[in-house]
């Protein structure tokens, strides 16, 4: 579902930036990704390379849900990579990613519609649960200003699991809510991938609720001052 090879990135200025080395970054349908390392090393910027958000100064190959996304990564417009991205991947942004001007109800249903879905019965259906087990049936009837940081990060999920697509990105999911909160979302994670085939790829400081939820993980390290590399973890 995902295949990343030789891709290298170079963040910020010669004097205080660094480069981003992924050698190989492979995930099947059905598999689970936690890329773990200490903040600032560049997790999120390893997401937003494979969201097609950042432009990596070199890449051998890039292939998601089995289509070649190498020359969208390298060379690709705006418009045409955001219309990649929505029938490709769901990406929960840090924030939750709410946008201020819809109901909440409006921002669960985003993701759908711009990927161009039917809002069917199906798909209702599959809101009414997700609010339920995320804990906000109540919140979708209210706009984004009466929720707390929580509800909005928890909303960022929903708007995933209500129309996943193959390849799911989630950003830190867990920070920002309690434990019995955190664990809901990392097991939904979890199971997109278990139940429903999707590959999901997360950044996480959330290690032991990971490995919980089938996760396995990845680190990005600093190999030497200006140069970081994603290596495999054992166990
Ligand atoms: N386009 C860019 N230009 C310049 N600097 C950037 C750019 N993108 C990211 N950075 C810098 O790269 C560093 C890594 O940021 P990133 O958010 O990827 O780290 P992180 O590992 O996700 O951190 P955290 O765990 O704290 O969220 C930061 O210092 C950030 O300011």
């Amino acid at each position: 579902m995902l295949r990343l090879a030789a891709a290298e990135l170079r963040v910020g200025d010669a004097a205080r930036g660094f480069t981003l080395e992924l050698p190989e970054l492979r995930l099947a349908a059905g598999e689970r990704v936690a890329l773990v390392g200490p903040s600032g090393i560049g997790k999120t910027t390893l997401l937003e390379l494979v969201a097609l958000l950042q432009r990596p100064t070199r890449l051998a190959a890039l292939e998601i849900a089995g289509h070649d996304a190498r020359e969208l990564a390298l060379r690709g417009g705006l418009n045409a990579r955001a219309a990649f991205r929505a029938r490709h991947l769901s990406y929960m942004v840090q924030s939750g990613g709410v946008l201020p001007f819809l109901s909440a109800r409006d921002n669960a249903l985003a993701a759908a519609r711009v990927a161009g879905e039917r809002i069917d019965a199906a798909l209702l259906e599959r809101l009414a649960i997700g609010a339920e087990r995320l804990g906000l049936g109540a919140a979708l009837q209210r706009g984004r200003a009466e929720l707390s940081g929580g509800e909005r990060k928890r909303l960022g999920l929903l708007r995933v699991l209500v129309a996943p697509r193959p390849l799911v990105l989630a950003d830190e999911p867990t920070s920002a809510l309690d434990g019995a909160a955190a664990t809901t979302v990392m097991t939904a994670l979890g199971e997109l991938a278990s139940r429903h085939g999707c590959a999901v790829l997360i950044v996480t400081h959330d290690e032991v609720r990971a490995r919980a939820a089938g996760f396995r993980l990845c680190a990005l390290r600093g190999v030497s001052p200006g140069h970081r590399r994603l290596c495999a973890l054992g166990g």
